[in-house]
């Protein structure tokens, strides 16, 4: 994985970053040859931290939920009236405007047990702490800012193994003006105490990606199906509005999860007690891994676009009556998809890397900034747990030697997902499931047994009979409800790619910011 120059100054020992890598498995020494064609012969794979890390980002943005110094800003508009000239309220609004919006991955024994975003009421420390208790002892929690003394200490108090954050503006934001932010200041040092008390590691962990990561996401993201779809159906005219997605999302991202002057960057990191990383080259590395996290991020999201007539819909939307049938807002919807994309980077296939992430909806709104969602479990495709790269043969269905062939012995990204669920999946709920590919023949009876109501997939396999896999049972199933990447079939009827003018319309990509 390289140097992890800065996890000795972070407070995690070199020692221990070691162990972080053992945890990985033979990671990407697994893969051997290769036929996709990267540089250099080899599948690199996401190593779990980095995936860990992606994904607490990638929950701060969960859509719908307004950040919480919107909010109270609103709140502040609407409070106008006797009340609202009040002082305790305008300072009770300008703290809240310093908590910055959240995103947490919760992790026991390597294995994703909660996703959770901040809500307007709450920090997201504080909603796993009502959503996982003392359940929360030995955990590993990956942070996308450095957590307040107010989560801190409840955290600590649970025993958590490990509390990793992105190194950029901390929760309470030391953005603010230095008048403000006097409280930011004693809070940050508050939670450098309870660090230094506390049995748990909090630290930084970012590793530095293979070389050829990114290269490889790039490649791997415009082939997906949900791109080559789009392409398709816009007659191949051309894929810029991926590229253009792409730069749009690398900004808007850089601007969220970098700060942009690097000077600012380092008086918060001595703020929050990284001076240690201040120094070059630790600074310029830090930054560096932050960038290429920042940049794959981008990349894996805009393969599932934000397009004005494309989204995961039903085919037959005359059918959808009842709750459990209705779609989730496509935002929703690409957001879990993007999730499972990123597992994907996790696979030890050679040649097809699969995730799925399960979801539910509770019956009321829960205190989480993901609205009545929640996290049910996840999973990539994988040879079973535990196993070494060479105990099971990897050759795919082109090899004449039936016996050789990787497909009896591999675990798809379903199956993961179910076998390694943290919750139960409730009949009454409607529960969804977010696959990268079209799931398989064996996998659809699983999917449908277990009780799952909603499949979001790729379809591009659908009705192929391969050597060894076929994906014929999900044409026909029945009883799930299916949403599939195409262009919106209450529109189809006006959309007719030949004619220039409307095919310009359809090009025309609409962004939500
Ligand atoms: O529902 C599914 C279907 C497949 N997979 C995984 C299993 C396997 O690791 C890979 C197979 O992908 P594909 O069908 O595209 O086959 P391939 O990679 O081309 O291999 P082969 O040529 O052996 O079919 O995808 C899943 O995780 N879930």
């Amino acid at each position: 994985v390289g140097e992890l120059p800065w996890a000795e100054a972070s407070g995690l020992g070199l020692k221990e970053a070691d162990q972080m890598q053992s945890l990985e498995g033979s990671g990407t020494g697994r893969s051997v040859g290769t036929q996709t064609g990267s540089m250099t012969g080899q599948i690199p794979r996401l190593s779990k931290v980095n995936l860990f890390t992606l994904l607490s980002l990638w929950m701060e943005l969960f859509p719908g939920v307004e950040a919480q110094g919107q909010k109270s800003q609103k709140n502040e508009e609407e409070n106008r009236g006797p009340l609202g000239d009040n002082e305790e309220l305008a300072r009770v609004s300008a703290d809240k405007k310093q908590v910055k919006k959240t995103g947490l991955v919760v992790v026991k024994n390597m294995k994703i047990i909660g996703l959770h975003c901040s809500s307007e009421d709450l920090h997201t420390g504080q909603i796993a702490l009502i959503k996982h208790g003392s359940r929360l002892k030995n955990c590993d929690l990956y942070f996308s800012r450095k957590p307040c003394s107010a989560c801190l200490k409840m955290i600590v108090n649970a025993g958590v193994n490990r509390i990793s954050y992105w190194p950029s503006d901390p929760e309470i934001s030391l953005l603010t003006e230095a008048s403000s932010s006097e409280d930011a200041k004693l809070d940050a040092k508050a939670a450098e105490r309870l660090k230094s008390n506390s049995r748990a590691h909090v630290c930084v962990l970012l590793q530095p990606l293979v070389c050829y990561m990114v290269q490889f996401v790039e490649e791997t993201s415009y082939k997906c199906d949900f791109i080559q779809k789009t392409a398709k159906a816009l007659q191949g005219a051309d894929t810029d509005f991926y590229s253009e997605c792409k730069q749009e999302r690398l900004k808007e991202f850089e601007m969220l999860f970098l700060i942009s002057n690097e000077d600012m960057h380092k008086q918060i990191l001595m703020t929050i007690g990284l001076e240690n990383l201040c120094e070059n080259p630790y600074f310029s590395n830090l930054r560096q891994n932050m960038k290429d996290l920042i940049l794959l991020l981008a990349t894996v999201a805009s393969s599932v676009p934000n397009l004005k007539h494309f989204g995961f819909y039903c085919s037959n939307p005359e059918q959808i009556t009842d709750s459990h049938n209705q779609s989730l807002p496509q935002e929703v919807a690409r957001h879990c998809m993007v999730q499972a994309r990123l597992l994907a980077y996790r696979t030890e296939d050679h040649k097809t890397g699969v995730g799925a992430v399960i979801w539910a909806e509770g019956k009321a709104r829960s205190c989480d900034g993901t609205g009545a969602m929640y996290f049910i479990g996840c999973g990539y495709n994988a040879f079973p747990v535990g196993s070494e790269y060479a105990d099971f043969p990897h050759m795919d269905d082109k090899h004449k030697d039936r016996e050789i062939r990787k497909f009896r012995y591999i675990i798809h990204a379903e199956q993961n997902a179910l076998t390694f669920r943290c919750q139960d999946i409730k009949p009454e709920e409607r529960s969804m499931i977010f696959v990268t590919k079209c799931p398989c023949d064996e996998c659809v009876p699983l999917i449908k047994g277990a009780g799952i109501k909603q499949i979001y997939a790729g379809d591009v396999d659908v009705g192929k009979k391969k050597a060894d896999i076929s994906y014929m049972k999900f044409g026909e199933l029945e009883g799930v409800r299916k949403f599939t990447w195409q262009l919106n079939p209450s529109e189809t009827y006006s959309f007719d790619p030949n004619e220039p003018e409307r095919r310009e319309k359809h090009l025309s990509i609409k962004r939500s910011h």
